[in-house]
């Protein structure tokens, strides 16, 4: 296989699966978006024609030669594929049944790259009978915009796997990250340690909701789009770090569980976007305005991240 593969797989058409296609096929290759729902394929159409659109005003031409078929047929879904990308739900024994089912149908050589967000690669791989061709592609969300993804062997996967990996990431021009196996990966770990100090000062009252999306939009994520965290400590200074860090660590959230506000949200049915309300609450069309607000943010983002140094 060149860099990018000539024919991918992406199992599972939900939030995801449309993304991750269509920035494939924009790099030139042939996908097929299967799912094992009709409904989701039909949505996922609808889903993909708004992609397309978001892609055409954030990124350079396409290549030509690339599309994506959409289909419930599996056979026809692997026919003569090189790359599959696993994007169902994140409940480990259906990945393991996805994958068995997966290996029953493809020759060996077929890579299976996983988008989970967190469950070790390791674990995922034990009831495989090619364990060296799984590997974690943790994207993120919307994955058409977020052009970075981490890529995660577990103890089996095969080293040549990696490289080769990494070298499709950059064929479709996304910065690979390599890490080694870890629950969450990085990324997520990263944003959990900010989502579990965020939820216990809302919790205790010390912010509203809007002061703390002002606060961390401005005083955090701002900064940390232009400078990693690393840059920033040398650019803070290791001395304030460490007398910050001395008495402010010990007195930061521990807590181990979800927080119960968010526990009795959910059972209230208050999931968020999906279901018209959450940590805020939206009246007839706001979700839709949101959505197109933080897509329009997201393409003027990084068209800006793009044209500056990279720090
Ligand atoms: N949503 C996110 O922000 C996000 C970001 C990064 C990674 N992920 C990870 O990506 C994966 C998919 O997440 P999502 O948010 O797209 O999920 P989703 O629930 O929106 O979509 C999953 C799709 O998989 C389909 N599906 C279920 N069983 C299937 C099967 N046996 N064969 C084929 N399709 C099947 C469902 O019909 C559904 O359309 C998860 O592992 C998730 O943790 C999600
Ligand atoms: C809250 C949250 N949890 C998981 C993920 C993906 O793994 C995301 C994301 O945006 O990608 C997220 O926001």
């Amino acid at each position: 296989m060149s860099s990018l593969p000539t024919i991918a797989t992406v199992i599972g058409s939900g939030t995801m699966g449309p993304g991750i296609a269509a920035t494939l096929a924009r790099a030139g290759a042939t996908v097929r978006l299967y799912d094992i729902s009709p409904d989701a394929i039909a949505r996922a159409e609808a889903a993909y024609d708004v992609v397309r659109g978001v892609l055409e005003s954030v990124d350079s031409p396409s290549a030509p030669g690339g599309s994506v078929s959409f289909g419930t047929d599996l056979d026809a879904a692997l026919a003569d594929t090189e790359l599959i990308i696993e994007a169902v739900p994140e409940k480990l024994e259906l990945k393991q049944k996805v994958f068995a089912d997966l290996e029953a149908r493809i020759g060996d050589d077929v890579i299976i790259a996983t988008n989970t967000s967190g469950i070790p690669i390791t674990t995922m791989a034990e009831s495989m009978t090619v364990p060296a061709r799984l590997i974690g592609m943790h994207w993120s969300n919307p994955p058409h915009l977020i052009p970075m993804i981490e890529v995660i062997p577990g103890e089996k996967t095969s080293s040549e796997l990696v490289d080769q990996l990494i070298e499709i990431v950059k064929a479709f021009n996304y910065v690979p990250v390599l890490e080694k196996e870890i629950p969450g990966f990085v990324e997520n770990r990263v944003l959990y340690a900010i989502l579990r100090e965020c939820m216990a000062l809302l919790e205790e009252g010390i912010v509203t909701p809007e002061g703390l999306d002002a606060c961390v939009k401005w005083g955090i994520g701002y900064k940390l789009s232009v400078v990693g965290p690393t840059r920033l400590l040398d650019m803070a200074g290791l001395d304030i770090y460490q007398a910050v860090s001395g008495y402010l660590n010990k007195d930061l959230d521990a807590s181990t569980d979800t927080p119960q506000f968010i526990k009795d949200k959910i059972a209230a049915g208050q999931l968020g976007f999906k279901t018209n309300g959450g940590m805020y609450e939206y009246g007839d069309g706001d979700v839709d305005a949101k959505r197109k607000e933080i897509i329009t943010g997201l393409i003027a983002a990084r068209k800006t991240l793009a044209s500056i140094p990279n720090v």
